[in-house]
C-alpha cells in the first residue's frame, strides 16, 4: 500500500434522500491511495448509493465529494466526466450489453471516451481481458453464453478499459461459489498490486474482507460508523458489527484467515 496520507477521495457530510427515506445523513468517508476498502451495512443501508454517489451516477442532496482533491459537483459536465473516466465500475450485474460480443463490450469504452479506432480498441480489449484471467476465445462470445463467474471477469475487464485510478465493485463475488469467489478476490488483489488501483469494494461477504480488505468501511444509522483495519473494526461496540463479524459466519470466515495465514507462514 502506499505511504502518501493525502486521500484520493474524500466524502464529506453527503445527504441521500429519496422522498421521505433519509439514506445518508453527513456521510464522511476517505478512499486512500493503493488501498482496497471494503465497505459493509445492513441490506438497505445505502451502500450502493454511496458508490453511486462518488462516481457521479446520482447526485446527493447535500455534501461534498472531492476526487483527486477536486470537488466534482463544482465541475461543468465536460470537465466532470474527465475525472470520471479514472473511475472504472463494476456494477452488481455486470451490466455488460446483452447485443455486444465480449471484447465489443470492453472495446465501447475506448472507442466512446478514448477515441481510438475499431481495431486499436478490440487489440487492447484482448488485453483487458487477459487482465481480468479470461482465455481468448471468450471475447468472441456474448454475454449470454458466459458463467456467472466469466461475465464477473468481462465486465472487470471493462471497468478496466481506461485504466481507471479507482475501481468500484459492487458485490463482485455475490453469486460465485466459493472457489470461484475466492479466486476473484485474489485477481483483484493481483490487480491492485499490479495496477496500483485504489479499490472501493462493496461487498456483503466476510471472506472477500478478511482477504483482501486493507480497512474495512461499515455504513449504518445513515453514516459511516467507523472505518479502520478489520481487527479493531470487528472489535468495535456495536450490535449489527458484533452480530457480523462475531456471529457464526464472521467466526469462521476469521478462522479460515487465520488458518490460510499459518500455512503461508509455515509453506
Ligand atoms: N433511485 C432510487 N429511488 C428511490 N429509492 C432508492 C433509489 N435508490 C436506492 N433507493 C433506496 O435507498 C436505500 C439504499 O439503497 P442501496 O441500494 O444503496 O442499499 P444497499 O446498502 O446497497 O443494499 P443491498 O446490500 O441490499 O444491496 C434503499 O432503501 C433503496 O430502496
Amino acid at each position: 500500500m502506499s505511504t502518501t496520507t493525502q486521500p484520493l477521495v474524500q466524502v464529506r457530510g453527503l445527504v441521500n434522500r429519496f422522498g421521505t427515506l433519509a439514506v445518508h445523513e453527513n456521510l464522511d468517508l476517505d478512499i486512500m491511495p493503493g488501498e482496497i476498502l471494503g465497505v459493509v451495512g445492513g441490506s438497505g443501508t445505502g451502500k450502493s448509493v454511496l458508490l453511486r454517489s462518488i462516481v457521479g451516477l446520482h447526485r446527493p442532496n447535500a455534501g461534498s465529494v472531492r476526487v483527486f482533491d477536486v470537488d466534482l459537483q463544482a465541475l461543468n459536465g465536460e470537465e466532470r466526466s474527465q475525472y470520471e473516466r479514472r473511475f472504472g465500475v463494476l456494477f452488481q450485474r455486470g451490466a455488460l450489453f446483452s447485443s455486444l460480443t465480449v471484447n465489443e463490450n470492453i472495446a465501447l469504452p475506448l472507442i466512446e471516451h478514448a477515441k481510438l479506432s475499431r481495431s486499436d480498441a478490440e487489440h487492447l480489449a484482448g488485453i483487458k481481458l487477459a487482465l481480468s484471467g479470461l482465455p481468448p476465445h471468450a471475447g468472441n462470445k456474448y454475454p449470454s453464453e458466459l458463467s456467472g463467474g466469466m461475465v464477473k471477469r468481462a465486465a472487470l475487464a471493462r471497468a478496466l478499459a481506461l485504466d481507471p485510478d479507482i475501481l468500484f465493485l459492487d458485490e463482485p463475488t455475490a453469486g460465485l461459489d466459493p472457489i470461484g469467489a475466492a479466486a476473484f478476490d485474489q485477481l483483484i488483489k493481483t490487480l491492485r498490486d499490479a495496477l496500483g488501483l485504489s479499490v472501493f469494494l462493496v461487498t456483503h461477504d466476510l471472506d472477500t474482507l478478511y482477504a483482501i480488505c486493507d480497512r474495512v468501511a461499515v455504513l449504518s444509522e445513515r453514516k459511516v460508523l467507523i472505518a479502520d483495519q478489520l481487527d479493531r473494526v470487528a472489535a468495535t461496540d456495536n450490535d449489527w458489527i458484533q452480530d457480523y463479524f462475531n456471529g457464526p459466519r464472521g467466526r469462521a470466515a476469521a478462522k479460515t484467515a487465520g488458518d490460510n495465514a499459518n500455512r503461508e507462514v509455515s509453506a
